[in-house]
């Protein structure tokens, strides 16, 4: 079945996790990193997310799953070890509009949550589908070779200068033509280098040849 690839924003948004293992606490890694108001249902937790709850980052339900608990909420992982509880507690809550993964019934879910790779802004997911979550870990380990923090300072410095670039040049074809050009190989080795004010030179006398100021 073909995905549709998006990024949410979950600053503020009730997110809710039925189980408090392993799993579970993958997820709710994921749900506290991007802001998410997260609750926990479950009567044991994971020594770290134990230490969460400790610290105030999540709210725990320390008891099992319950019919009512699921109202109001944007994203469900039912991450139980019980296939039953976590069909039962999915049925409520895609009945109250959450989206809704089940850790164990990847056909029953609304959405799959991706490997990721992350540098400040800079956000590299994949997918399998459903199909390899172990060949995602794979690919992710090689991206992360790949793609080092200094990948997140390139995008600090071009986001910068993106901005800036919006008032210097007339229309957004020019912009377009401009970074197309101007993201090239010698541009990337000198960011590669740390050498940020080579490059972001390199990027305003690109800009001086076609901008208003050329
Ligand atoms: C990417 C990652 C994100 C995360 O969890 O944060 C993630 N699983 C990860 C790891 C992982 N999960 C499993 C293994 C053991 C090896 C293996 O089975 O392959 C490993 C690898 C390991 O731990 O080494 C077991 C497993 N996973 C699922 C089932 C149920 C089933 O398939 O029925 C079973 C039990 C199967 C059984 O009982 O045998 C289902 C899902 N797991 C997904 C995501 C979604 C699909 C993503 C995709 O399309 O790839 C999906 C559909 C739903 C979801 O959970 O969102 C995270 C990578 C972390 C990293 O980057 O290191
Ligand atoms: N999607 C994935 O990435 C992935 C990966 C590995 C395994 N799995 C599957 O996910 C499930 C959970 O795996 P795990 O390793 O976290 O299990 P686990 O045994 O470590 O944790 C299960 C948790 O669920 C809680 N729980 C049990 N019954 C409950 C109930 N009625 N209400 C609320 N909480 C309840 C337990 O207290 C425990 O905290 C398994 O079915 C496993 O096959 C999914």
């Amino acid at each position: 079945m073909e995905l549709y690839p998006i990024n949410l924003k979950l600053t503020g948004r009730r997110c809710g996790v039925i189980g408090g293992g392993t799993v579970a606490e993958r997820k709710v890694m994921g749900l506290l990193t991007a802001g998410a108001e997260t609750s926990v249902f479950s009567p044991v937790l994971t020594p770290r997310l134990s230490g969460l709850q400790e610290t105030g980052r999540l709210a725990w339900i320390p008891r099992t799953y319950q019919a009512g608990d699921l109202h109001n909420f944007f994203l469900v992982f039912c991450a139980t070890n019980d296939p039953e509880i976590n069909r039962q507690a999915a049925a409520e809550a895609q009945a109250a509009g959450a989206l809704v993964t089940i850790a164990d019934a990847p056909d029953l879910s609304d959405f799959y949550v991706p490997a990721h790779v992350a540098h400040g802004d800079l956000l590299l997911t994949i997918s399998t589908g459903g199909g390899s979550p172990a060949l995602s870990r794979r690919l992710r380990e090689e991206l992360a070779a790949t793609y080092g923090p200094e990948y997140g300072h390139y995008l600090t410095l071009l986001a910068k200068l993106r901005t800036e670039m919006k008032d210097r040049l007339a229309t957004a074809k020019d912009r377009e033509k401009f970074w197309r050009e101007t993201i090239d190989q010698e541009t990337l080795d000198l960011l590669k280098q740390g050498k940020f004010s080579e490059a972001e030179e390199r990027i305003r006398n690109a800009a001086c040849c076609i901008g208003p100021e050329s």
